[in-house]
Parts: C-alpha cells; structure tokens; sequence
C-alpha cells in the first residue's frame, strides 16, 4: 500500500463493522489503526446484545418453570438487582479483551472523537493521523422523541444499568428495543405500558405472530395502547406523567424512550470532503465504497436494506478485509440474514417474508404448528408456530417462527436457505437426536 500515510487503513469507532475485520488485516501485515470515543467494541457488547441478554437469561427460565408446574414445584424469583450485577461481570471485561486482541495483532487504538479534515486526514483530541483508505463504521445512536419533557425519558443503556427496578415503566416505540425490554420489566415485576406510535409492533415480523407475543404479554400484564401519539411529558414529585392520546395521561416511575436508533454521521467532516448520507446513513456503494473513493463504511452507519444487526457488521467488516487484503474485488454479496426478538416466546425470521410470498404463486406458504411434534411437549410449551416458504423445487427460501425456541430453530433451518438444499440433500444432513436441530429438519 501507498507508504506516505502514517496507516494504510483507518477505521472511526471499533465495533463489530470494525474490529471483525480490522483484527486479521493488520494480521495480514496491514498498518491499521482505530480510532474510538467511548468504550472498546462499540454497542454489542458493551450496551447492545451481550448485556441485553445476560439479563434476559432468567427470563425463559421462568417460563419454563410456569410451563412444567406440578413436575418442577417450587415457585421462582427473578432478581434485578442480583442480574444486574452478573451482567456487569459477563460484560465490564469485554472492551479490555477486544482491546487486547486488536494491540496483540498489531492495531493501533487511538482515543478520542475522530473527525474528518480531509480525505486522508482524521484529527482525534488535537493529533492527527493520515491513512490511505478511512471507514467510517460509527454506528447508530438512540433516537429522542422531540417533545416537551423528553428529557426526563432514558434509552436503552441507561435501562440495563439500574440499580433497582422501577414499580412502573413506560416504554414508547414497539420495535424490538421496547418488546424486548417489556418482557424483561414484566418478568422482574415491573408494571409496564407500551405506547405505539401506530396499529403494528414488529413491523418487519409475520404480524400474526406478533400479535401471538401482544397476546401473551397482556395476559401477563403488559397494556398496550395502539397509536397512542405521546404528546409530552411532565414531573410529578417522584413521578413523570406521560401525556398521550389528546388528553390521556398516565403516571409511572421511568421512561424509556424505544422509538429507533438513528446513524451517526454528524460532526464527523463528512459534508465538507464529499461522502453522502442521509437520515437513514451512508450511502455507499456494492463495495461499501462512499461518494469518496478512498472512503468506506461498515456497519450499522450504513444505509442498507439488511438489517442493522451484529451479523450483518461482522460480515461487512470481513468483506472490506477481504477488499483491503485483495483478497477480492467482487461486490459484496450479502447472505440470508436471520433476525431474531428476545421476547418470550421468540420471533425470529429469515429469508422471504410469508407477506411477500403470498403474492406469487411460484411459492408455497406452509404452516406448522409446532406442538404438533412430540419433542415440544417435552418441556410442556404452550404455544408455537412457524411458516415455511418454498419455491416450486421445494426449495426453502423464508421461515419464521414465534416459540420458546424460534431462534433455534431458524439456525437449523439456514443452511437448507442460503446453501439452497435440493431434498436429496436435506436427507444426508443428520442431526443429533432428539434434539430442536432434528425436529425442525423433520419440516423441510
Ligand atoms: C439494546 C440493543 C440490543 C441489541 N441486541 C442485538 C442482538 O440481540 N443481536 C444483534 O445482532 N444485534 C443487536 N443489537 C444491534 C447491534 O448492537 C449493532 O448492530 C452492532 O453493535 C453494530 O455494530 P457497529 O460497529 O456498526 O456499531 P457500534 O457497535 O455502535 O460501534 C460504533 C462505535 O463508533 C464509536 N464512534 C461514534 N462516533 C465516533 C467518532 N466520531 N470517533 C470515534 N468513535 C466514534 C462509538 O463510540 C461506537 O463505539 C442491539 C442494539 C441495541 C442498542
Ligand atoms: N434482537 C435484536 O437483534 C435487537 C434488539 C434490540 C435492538 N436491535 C437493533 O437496534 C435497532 C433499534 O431498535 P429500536 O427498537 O429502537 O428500533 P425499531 O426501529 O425496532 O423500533 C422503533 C419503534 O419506535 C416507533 N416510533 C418511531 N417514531 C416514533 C414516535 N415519534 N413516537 C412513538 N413511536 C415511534 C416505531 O413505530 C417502532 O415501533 C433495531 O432496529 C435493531 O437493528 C436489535
């Protein structure tokens, strides 16, 4: 590479879109440097996924000990402030051991908001560095409804932190942030509302199944108020009044404000040297190239029609290594990527939407019901579906599935997918038995 800068590539931020792929190209004898303003391997592990489902851990738990009453007979407590604490020890090593990982390979971290000056030229707490190639993999930040008293709403961090419980919680959005953190508050005791912006929760998911996991969240306690049209909100003593619905209010302890994580593309010199974006992120090329050639972008600051999720980063920082090494020169060509919502039950998707496939006719929609199968009786679950989407070979191309195990089993079913098995082959792929793995491959 071009020897006149101080590093042949330079990322901002040193998340999943970057380290995945920064980690092995400096391996492969690369000068590669990071540049990061808060903590070690960005929102994933810090305050993204790991943290989030260290407190989910008791969640399914608890509901299967509901599911097995009589069998298992002692009743369980969830404790907050106990689950707290070990989220705190599963995460707080993580930004020293990604940290570690990138110094042992060779990366050089610097610390500090970086910012464009020129097309080569990043500036990081009043130090400059230069490299031939910069990607930009900033993230995303979350969202902030702009009304009066937003200020006395939190976001999902803050949630993850609390020392203790609040009595009563609401939560504005009803994407996965919300029916993910509505399920955790619930099982922990918490009273909690949701406010919807309007009639449909999980607007990417089978709405069917969504309407499975509403169902079932009210049963336990959750209230739902579709379109409620938050207005603002106000302090009351302990309290904050959530005004909604033209002239509803209702008093609760905390809000966490879930309406959508928004990129984060601002104050980073972008406008100035040329690299386009817009509300929804970068726009880039099939080579995650920017309006700028020398200039990259990986990861959730993209804008992309894949979902914003670690997988998708991991993979687009692997293929800019592969780019950078000259390992290929092809377009990036995206696998099926699965997505999944940590509720209780689960719902996790991949592939064709059920909705798209039942507007052709090359594709047939078959519907499970997964209880059916002996092996889900095992551990008495209550409910459970699945769709299956298949072209007019038989092959796979979609799936969902809401159930205690959804996410199970969309990773067994993925290789039929994106490998695109013929019969043939599904037959010589053997699980081991009886396990989630072989009761899904029993459907294709
Ligand atoms: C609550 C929550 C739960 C989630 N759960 C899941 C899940 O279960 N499964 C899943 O697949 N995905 C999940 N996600 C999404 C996942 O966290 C992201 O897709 C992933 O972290 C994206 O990685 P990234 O590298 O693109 O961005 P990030 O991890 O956000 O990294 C960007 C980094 O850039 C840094 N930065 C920003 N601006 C600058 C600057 N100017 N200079 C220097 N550094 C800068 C930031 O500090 C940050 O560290 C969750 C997200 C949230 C918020
Ligand atoms: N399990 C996972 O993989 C997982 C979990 C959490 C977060 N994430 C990632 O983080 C991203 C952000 O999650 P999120 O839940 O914040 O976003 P989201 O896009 O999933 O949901 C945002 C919600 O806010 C609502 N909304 C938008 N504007 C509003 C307004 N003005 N008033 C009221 N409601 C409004 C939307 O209708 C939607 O229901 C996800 O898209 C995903 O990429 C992934």
């Amino acid at each position: 590479m071009e020897n006149k800068y101080d590093y042949d590539v330079l990322y901002l931020g040193s998340g999943h879109g970057t380290f995945d792929g920064a980690i092995p190209l400096a391996g492969k004898g690369l000068k590669v440097a990071v540049v990061e303003s808060g903590l070690i391997g960005g929102t994933c592990p810090n305050r993204g996924c790991n943290a989030k489902i260290t407190l989910d851990a008791p969640v399914p738990l608890q509901r299967q000990v509901e599911d097995l009453q009589g069998i298992v007979t002692s009743p369980i407590t969830l404790n907050w402030s106990e689950t707290v604490k070990h989220k705190h020890d599963v995460i707080s090593g993580l930004p020293a051991f990604i940290a570690g990982l990138l110094k042992d390979n060779g990366v050089t971290v610097l610390h500090g908001r970086g910012k464009l000056l020129d097309r080569h030229t990043v500036s990081v707490g009043g130090q400059t560095a230069t490299a031939a190639k910069i990607v930009i993999a900033t993230g995303l930040r979350p969202h902030r409804l702009n009304i009066p008293g937003s200020e006395l709403a939190h976001d999902s961090s803050e949630f993850m932190d609390l020392k203790e419980l609040p009595a009563k919680i609401a939560i504005i959005g009803a994407g996965y942030i919300s029916l993910e953190f509505a399920t955790i508050a619930n099982a922990f005791g918490s009273e909690v509302i949701v406010l919807m912006h309007g009639q449909k929760a999980l607007r990417k998911f089978h709405q069917p199944f969504v309407e499975h996991i509403i169902a079932d969240l009210e049963k336990r306690g959750v209230h739902f108020v579709r379109s409620a049209n938050v207005a603002y909100f106000e302090k009351k003593e302990a309290e904050t009044i959530v005004h909604y619905a033209n002239d509803r209010t209702v008093s609760v302890n905390w809000v966490l404000d879930a309406t959508g994580r928004i990129p984060n593309v601002e104050d980073l010199g972008l406008k100035d040297i040329g690299v386009k974006y817009d509300k929804d992120g970068i726009i880039v090329n099939d080579h995650l190239q920017t309006t700028v050639p020398n200039i990259y972008a990986s990861g959730d600051v993209l804008k992309k029609s894949q979902p914003k999720l670690t997988p998708t980063a991991i993979f687009e920082s692997t293929y800019l290594m592969h780019l950078f090494a000259g390992e290929t020169s092809s377009a990036i060509s995206y696998p099926a990527i699965p997505s999944v919502v940590f509720t209780s039950p689960r719902i996790a998707r991949v592939g064709l939407p059920v909705e798209k496939a039942a507007e052709n006719d090359d594709y047939t929609v078959v519907k499970n019901n997964v209880l059916d199968n002996w092996y889900r009786q095992v551990t008495r679950e209550t409910f459970g579906e699945n769709a299956l989407v298949f072209d007019k070979s038989h092959h796979l191309i979609g799936a969902t599935e809401v159930s205690e195990h959804a996410e199970d089993v969309i990773n067994s079913l993925l290789p039929a997918i994106e490998l695109k098995l013929k019969p043939e082959q599904i037959e010589r792929l053997i699980h081991l038995f009886p396990t989630i793995g072989s009761a899904s491959w029993e459907l294709l």
